[in-house]
């Protein structure tokens, strides 16, 4: 079933036209100018229940806006956008009741009272029944270990403790969707793992659905199986990951472990599509071209030099192929 739907949607902002000089600066004060800035321009996508998709692009390509449209903060200038087979906008209140929202800079909770108090007036203000209140809170505590936490006020939380504390704040009334711009953004490795477990485990067992904007490709790759690029507005790519990586992956790196200090660089013949990366008594690295040169040509290759003691062949992760189709 199609959860959301945003066909041609363009959204426009009208911005104070910035002047040259003093003087027109002063003819502004009294009859200000104003100019149009598309943030979003004419996308279209839709995304199924139960899908987890990464909304990537560069800053100020439109990604905040497009989930502030979804969320009904926002009207779109053209278009229609459908939220579970409602007008976001039309019909707000409903639309929230069946979402959540997690930014890395707004808080659901409240700066000073404790945040198990935040937790007990979301139930009400959302009307969650006692049951589901108490089972969501007890498995999401022990998921996102939240026990020592409860008792304490937003305003003496770490950045971590906070961000799993609003997380399990979105997610009380087991929305439907759940939008997360930025979720692990300034956070260290450990809480980026627990929440991204988190939304892993919310998603396969509660099919809930996601839309995520990170600029960590860790969050992406760990969550998502399918990404939209967006830049200067416009969607770029819809596609799977792994469709991707076969679309667009270009070359591909071997290290081979060896037991000798041949000088790989100088002894091997020069092959087009085939670069030597690094070389040392211990390890050589090659980058080959995958369109023409086969991985088993370079382990010949280097196995007429070197004692080959083990070989691994890596990819390029999907940060770097996304940034060759954004700014090469
Ligand atoms: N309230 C506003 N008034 C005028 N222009 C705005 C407003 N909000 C955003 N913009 C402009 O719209 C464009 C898209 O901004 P948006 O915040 O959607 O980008 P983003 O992809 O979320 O960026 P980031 O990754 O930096 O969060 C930018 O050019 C931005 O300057």
């Amino acid at each position: 079933m199609t959860l959301i739907k945003v066909e041609n949607v363009t959204k426009e902002y009208k911005r104070k036209k910035s002047s040259q000089n003093l003087k027109e600066e002063l003819l502004h004060i009294f009859h200000p100018k104003y100019e149009n800035v598309r943030a979003v321009d004419n996308i279209d996508f839709s995304i199924e229940e139960g899908e987890a998709v990464g909304y990537i692009g560069p800053n100020g390509s439109g990604k905040s806006t497009t989930i502030k449209m979804l969320t009904g903060i926002l009207t779109p200038t053209k278009g229609n956008i459908y939220v579970n087979n409602r007008i976001p906008t039309k019909e707000r209140r409903k639309n929230n009741r069946e979402i959540g929202v997690v930014t890395g800079n707004r808080s659901l909770l409240f700066w000073d009272v404790p945040v198990i108090e935040s937790f007990n007036l979301l139930q009400k203000m959302y009307e969650i029944p006692s049951h589901i209140y108490e089972k969501n809170l007890r498995e999401f505590t022990e998921l996102l270990e939240l026990h020592s936490l409860l008792t304490v006020p937003e305003r003496q939380l770490s950045l971590g403790q906070r961000m799993r504390c609003n997380i399990t704040a979105a997610f009380l009334h087991d929305p439907k969707i759940v939008y997360l711009d930025e979720p692990t953004i300034g956070l260290d490795t450990k809480s980026k793992n627990s929440i991204r477990n988190f939304i892993k485990k919310i998603n396969e067992e509660k099919k809930t659905t996601f839309l995520i904007t990170s600029h960590d490709f860790q969050d992406i790759e760990a969550l998502c199986k399918r990404i939209i690029v967006i830049d200067h507005g416009k969607i770029i790519l819809d596609n799977h990951i792994e469709n991707v990586r076969k679309e667009f992956e270009k070359y591909k790196h071997i290290v081979f472990e060896v037991d000798n200090n041949m000088p790989m660089k100088l002894a091997a013949p020069i092959m087009n599509g085939v670069k030597f990366i690094y070389n040392d008594c211990y390890y050589v690295e090659v980058e080959y071209e995958i369109e023409s040169v086969e991985a088993k040509t370079i382990i010949d290759l280097v196995s007429n030099y070197c004692q080959i003691k083990d070989i691994s062949i890596s990819g390029r992760d999907i940060e770097h192929i996304i940034s060759d189709i954004l700014y090469k």
